[in-house]
């Protein structure tokens, strides 16, 4: 909490950004290039397949938490988050910095609250990271106008995904105006200097503005207004192996409500070596394969989240893409591995 932390006191970094904005990402970046510094992860996904905390667990061990299914927003009060910031910031752990990441629907005025509000005397709010998809940011910012809300909460955001925005400068300068005297970071893959992290110390001032506004001033019914409201989850799992064909069509028809598609894909005889991490975000759609985890049940498990679709009907097209048999055809791959991104400027997502 900025001038009045103590040496002792363990700095909690909230991060969060619209759903697929880059986050895991970014926090992989983190993780893989924090020189000396150990940081531990609370991870909330907000489906009950924790998909994200499998992707930062490879990396962490044993200082990553999981906070699954459902927004940490809503789902947990603040005690429950201090059992796993006592477990983190313990002095046998060794972190000096704890990052929470949000759901890509999660408000992080409540987290920040409940950061404020921990009870845990080793830990302290160190501010509000917000991750912006600068490809999408416009047409995000269309169907959520909210989201200037929490750019203007934020003490550091990253701009991140550069390399598919048309105008980066143009949205960067349009971030700028809609912040509060926040750092402004350009980001390709979440590849920023570690050291913003630690230097993204909230001011008194905005700390006071938020712990007032949000424990006084904003209602009880506020949650009517949260972004998750408008969106629905499904969760899917299966241990038949998908069948690539079945599945390219059914992600190149995949409704538009249909935002968020995470998760890793068992293609069986297709490729026995490797399971095939997928993300959709709008549009954008790449899969990476990478070999199996030994001793790891092979399945799929994907998690999709959108607003106004009908999960149940996406659950069934998805039962339907599983196919159990033996064989591969030689082209089946071609479609999927239109999708897979040289490895060179497109890093895998890393730990899972
Ligand atoms: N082209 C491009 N893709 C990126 C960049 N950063 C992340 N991605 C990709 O965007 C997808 C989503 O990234 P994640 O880090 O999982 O996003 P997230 O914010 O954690 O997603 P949610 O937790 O679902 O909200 C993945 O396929 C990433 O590889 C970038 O700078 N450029």
């Amino acid at each position: 909490m900025g001038n009045s932390s103590t040496p002792q006191q363990i700095p909690v970094v909230v991060l969060a950004g619209f759903l697929g904005s880059g986050k895991t990402t970014l926090l992989n970046h983190l993780l893989h290039h924090s020189g000396g510094s150990r940081i531990g992860a609370i991870v909330n996904d907000f489906g009950s397949i924790e998909i994200d905390a499998m992707a930062v667990a490879g990396a962490l061990g044993d200082s990553t938490v999981s906070l699954g299914n459902g927004c940490l927003c809503c789902a947990v009060d603040a005690s429950e988050l201090d059992v796993y910031l006592d477990r983190l910031a313990a002095p046998d752990a060794g972190i000096d910095v704890i990052v929470i990441e949000a759901s890509g629907l999660a408000e992080p005025q409540e987290l920040v609250r409940m950061v404020l509000a921990s009870e845990q005397p080793r830990v302290v709010y160190g501010g509000l990271v917000e991750v912006v998809d600068a490809a999408e940011f416009d047409a995000t910012r269309a169907r959520h106008p909210e989201l200037d809300r929490h750019l203007a909460l934020a003490d550091l955001v990253v701009v991140n995904k550069l390399d598919r925005a048309a105008d980066g400068e143009r949205v960067l300068g349009l971030v700028r105006s809609l912040t509060d005297r926040a750092a402004v970071v350009p980001a390709t893959y979440g590849r920023i200097d570690p050291e913003f992290l630690f230097d993204c110390r909230p001011s008194e001032e905005r700390i006071g503005q938020l712990s007032f506004d949000d424990l006084h001033e904003r209602g009880t019914d506020e949650h009517a207004g949260h972004l998750h409201t408008g969106y629905d989850n499904l969760s899917f799992a299966s241990d038949a192996p998908m069948e690539p064909r079945r599945l390219m069509r059914f992600l190149d028809s995949r409704p538009d409500g249909l935002y968020r598609i995470k998760g890793h894909v068992d293609f069986g005889p297709y490729d026995v070596r490797n399971r095939y991490t997928v993300h959709a975000v709008g549009r954008f759609l790449r899969f990476h394969p990478e070999p199996w985890p030994a001793g790891d049940g092979r399945r799929t498990q994907l998690v999709l989240i959108g607003s106004g679709i009908d999960t149940e009907a996406l659950d069934k097209e998805l039962q339907g893409c599983a196919n159990d048999a033996p064989h591969a055809d030689e082209h089946g791959m071609w479609g999927i591995l239109r999708y897979v991104p040289g490895t060179e400027e497109e890093p895998g997502t890393g730990g899972y």
